[in-house]
């Protein structure tokens, strides 16, 4: 079933086309990586995705229902996962995630402890974020997109800053995800983390869609395939 049709969609700055017209349509459970060197125009579409950004043509629709203009509803069904720590600095580990789980009304107590063991922060909960490393931040981040089981899961380079343990956790938690029937969309630098993950993978370049990759098999030769495209980005 398709749970996200992007048809058309697209920026422009008053200086910068940011991003050609994209359409595309995910499944239920399906994860799709965005991949291309800087400024190739990945965060501008998870911006749109998110609803954090309008666009100047096109429109999507979440579960075949929800449109992006209605912002209320269909923010409440994505989990987003932002490239740069917010601004919750005062609290502690627990305190956000409490913050961002009175957002989402499918999130509840026990779900904050159990993400809090599920990103290995539940002995540093009563730490402030201030005092966290980086690695830890982006694992808060990662934990604080999970909450209230999103159908459509965004994020921007999650894996940035993650040592290789936690690529690993992280990897495995985008499986389960999948599993459960959360649809997954997310942009990296990392080629083995883009074949490791997508179901499908854009190749992206100034705005615009380069390659696409489809149901990889083949981890070791898709991730030297997809160096190379990004040689070339
Ligand atoms: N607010 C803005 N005003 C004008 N141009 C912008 C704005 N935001 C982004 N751009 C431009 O849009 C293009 C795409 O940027 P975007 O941040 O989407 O790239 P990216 O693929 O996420 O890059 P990176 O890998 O460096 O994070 C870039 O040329 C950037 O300079």
């Amino acid at each position: 079933m398709t749970i996200v049709k992007a048809d058309q969609l697209s920026k422009k700055y008053p200086s910068k086309q940011a991003l050609a017209p994209i359409s595309f349509e995910i499944s239920t459970g399906e994860c799709l990586v965005l991949c291309g060197g800087n400024g190739a125009g990945k965060s501008t579409l998870i911006h749109l995705l998110a609803a954090l950004s309008k666009p100047t043509t096109g429109t999507v629709v979440l579960d075949s229902t929800i449109p992006l203009k209605n912002r209320q509803a269909y923010v409440e069904h994505i989990g987003y996962m932002p490239d740069e720590f917010p601004s919750q600095l005062g609290m502690t580990v627990q305190e956000m995630l409490e913050f961002y789980a009175a957002y989402r009304p499918a999130a509840s107590k026990a779900q904050v402890s159990f993400i809090l063991n599920k990103i290995g922060l539940f002995d540093q909960r009563t730490t402030f974020i201030t005092s966290l490393s980086k690695g830890m931040r982006q694992r808060l981040l990662f934990g604080q997109a999970l909450l209230g089981e999103p159908r459509l899961l965004l994020m921007d380079e999650p894996t940035n800053g993650l040592d290789p343990y936690w690529i690993n956790e992280f990897l495995a938690i985008v499986k389960e995800m999948q599993a459960a029937g959360t649809s997954i969309i997310f942009s990296t630098h990392m080629m083995d983390v883009a074949a490791d993950a997508g179901d499908t993978v854009l190749f992206m370049k100034e705005g615009k869609v380069i390659q696409e990759f489809q149901h990889i098999n083949n981890k070791k030769k898709t991730t030297l395939d997809l160096l190379q495209l990004h040689r070339n980005a």
